[in-house]
C-alpha cells in the first residue's frame, strides 16, 4: 500500500495574498458541559458555535472526547484584515468503489482550466504506484511528488494524513490553493473525515470542503445490495451516504432503466447530495471543487428538499404519507435518509435539547446532517450541520419580509427512526 502526495502545477496561479492560518480555539470540556454548550447555542449570535463529540465513529478509534469551541482568529497571525475571514486551505475527498473512476477524476480536475493549483494526496493499495504514473501520464506533475506512505488512509496511515495535510499547509501553502485527497476504494470516509474535525492542527490550517463520491454504473447496484456479515461496513453504501457530491461515473454502460434504478437506489440512502451523471469523470470543475459541504454559509443551498419530492421519494419507499416530510428507507439498507420539510417556528432551547439528545443516543449512527430553522424571537434563519456527534450551527440570512418560513432539515444514518425524529421535530415546535 502507498500514499503519495502530489502538488500539481497543471494550472499555475498566483496567490495574490499568502493568509496564514487563523486560530481555534479548543477548549476541552468535561462531558456534563455539553448540555449547557448547546443550550447556549443559539447565544453565540455573531460566532460560529462549533460542538464536538466524538466517538467510536471509526473502530481503530476507541478515545471518547467532548469538545466546544468558538473559532476565533488571532490577529497577530492573520494577514487578512477581515477578523473572520476563514483562511484555512480546502479540501475534497474524493471516494467511491475500487474502479469506479476516481483517478480518471482526479486526471480531470488535474488538467481542467480552472485556474486552481492543486495538491494532491493520493492513496494506493498495492506495492506498484499505479494511479501516480497514471495521473503523471495525463499531467506534469510527476517530479511533483512530495510524500510517500504506506498503509491504508482509513486506519494505519490517518496519522500520516495528518502529518501530509499539515506539512501541506504550513510549509507549502503558497504553492497551491486547493487540496485533493483520493481514498483508496476500500476506504471508509469517516476517519477521514474525523480527521479533519478531531485534529486541532489539522482543523486550524484546513478545513473540509467535500466528499466527493464516484458510482461505477455497471457495478454499484451489486456492490450497494451486498449484504455483509453482522458488523461489517458494506463500503459501497458508507461512501455514498458520506457524500456532498455524487458521480454516477460510467453511464455509457448502462441502459437508461439501470440508470433509473440505481439513480432511486442512491437517493434513498443519501437524500442530501447533490448528483450527476457522466462519463470519465467529466463534470464541471465547479461541482467537485469549492463545494462549501461543511460550510454553514452553504447550507441552505445545500438543503434543498421541498414537499413533493419528498413525497415522491416516500411512496416509492412504500411507507404512509405524513405531510410536510418524508422518509427514504428502503428495507434492504439499514442506511438511509430522512427529511423534514415543515413550516413553523421552532424553540432554539428545545431544539439544543432535541439534538443534543440525539446525537447523544444516535451519533454513531448519524452519519451526516444538515439543516435551516425557523427559530422564535430571530428574523434570520437558524443553520446547522453535522458529522456523528459533531454539531455546527449559527445564525444564517435574515427571511424577506414576505417570505414562507420553512424549516428544512435531513439526516443520514443508519437505522434512523423516522417517527421518532419526526416527533422530536414538532416537540421543538411553538
Ligand atoms: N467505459 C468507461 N470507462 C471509464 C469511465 N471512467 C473511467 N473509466 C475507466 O475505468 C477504469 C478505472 O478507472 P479509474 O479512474 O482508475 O478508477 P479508480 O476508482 O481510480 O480505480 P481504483 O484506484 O482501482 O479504485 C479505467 O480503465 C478508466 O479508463 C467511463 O465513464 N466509462
Amino acid at each position: 500500500m502507498a500514499t503519495k502526495l502530489l502538488v500539481s502545477r497543471a494550472a499555475a496561479k498566483t496567490l495574490n495574498q499568502i493568509l496564514r492560518p487563523s486560530l481555534v480555539d479548543f477548549s476541552l470540556f468535561s462531558y456534563s458541559a455539553t448540555s449547557q454548550c448547546l443550550r447556549n447555542l443559539h447565544s453565540f449570535v455573531s460566532e460560529r458555535f462549533h460542538f464536538l463529540k466524538s466517538d467510536r465513529i471509526h473502530p481503530c478509534n476507541s478515545r471518547t472526547m467532548v469538545r466546544c469551541s468558538i473559532p476565533r482568529y488571532d490577529n497577530t497571525e492573520a494577514i487578512s484584515t477581515d477578523e473572520n475571514a476563514d483562511t484555512r486551505v480546502p479540501a475534497t475527498v474524493i471516494t467511491g468503489f475500487l474502479g469506479s473512476g476516481k483517478t480518471t477524476l482526479l486526471n480531470h480536475i488535474l488538467t481542467a482550466n480552472h485556474g486552481k493549483r492543486i495538491a494532491v494526496i493520493e492513496n494506493e493499495f498495492g506495492e506498484v504506484d499505479i494511479d501516480g504514473s497514471l495521473v503523471a501520464s495525463h499531467s506534469s506533475v510527476s517530479e511533483d511528488i512530495v510524500m510517500v506512505n504506506n498503509g491504508c488512509l482509513c486506519c494505519t496511515v490517518r496519522r500520516d494524513l495528518v502529518k501530509m495535510l499539515l506539512e501541506l499547509a504550513r510549509k507549502k501553502r503558497d504553492k497551491f490553493d486547493h487540496i485533493v485527497i483520493e481514498t483508496t476504494g476500500l476506504a471508509k470516509p469517516a476517519p477521514v473525515i474525523e480527521t479533519f474535525y478531531t485534529d486541532e492542527l489539522v482543523a486550524r490550517y484546513v478545513k473540509l470542503d467535500s466528499v466527493v463520491t464516484l458510482v461505477d454504473c455497471k457495478h454499484a447496484m451489486q456492490h450497494l445490495n451486498e449484504v455483509k456479515p453482522r458488523f461489517v461496513v458494506n463500503e459501497a453504501i458508507e461512501q455514498v451516504a458520506y457524500a456532498d457530491r455524487i458521480i454516477l461515473n460510467k453511464i455509457d454502460l448502462v441502459n437508461e432503466t439501470e440508470l433509473e434504478a440505481l439513480m432511486k437506489k442512491i437517493k434513498h440512502i443519501n437524500g442530501m447530495a447533490q448528483i450527476k451523471k457522466a462519463t470519465y469523470g467529466a463534470v464541471d470543475i465547479d461541482f467537485v471543487l469549492g463545494v462549501g459541504g461543511y460550510d454553514l454559509d452553504r447550507i441552505e443551498s445545500e438543503v434543498q428538499l421541498d414537499g413533493s419530492h419528498s413525497l415522491t421519494q416516500h411512496h416509492e419507499a412504500g411507507h404512509d404519507h405524513h405531510e410536510g416530510h418524508h422518509h427514504n428507507h428502503t428495507h434492504d439498507s439499514a442506511v438511509s435518509s430522512v427529511s423534514i420539510v415543515s413550516e413553523g417556528v421552532l424553540d432554539l432551547d428545545e431544539v439544543d435539547d432535541w439534538l443534543e439528545r440525539l446525537i447523544d443516543e444516535k451519533g454513531e449512527d448519524l452519519y451526516r446532517m444538515k439543516g435551516v430553522l425557523s427559530v422564535s424571537g430571530s428574523d434570520e434563519r437558524y443553520v446547522f450541520q453535522g458529522v456523528h456527534s459533531m454539531l455546527d450551527g449559527s445564525p444564517g440570512k435574515a427571511w424577506g419580509p414576505d417570505e414562507k418560513r420553512i424549516n428544512k432539515l435531513v439526516f443520514i444514518g443508519r437505522n434512523l427512526d423516522e417517527t421518532a425524529l419526526r416527533k422530536g421535530f414538532k416537540g421543538c415546535l411553538v
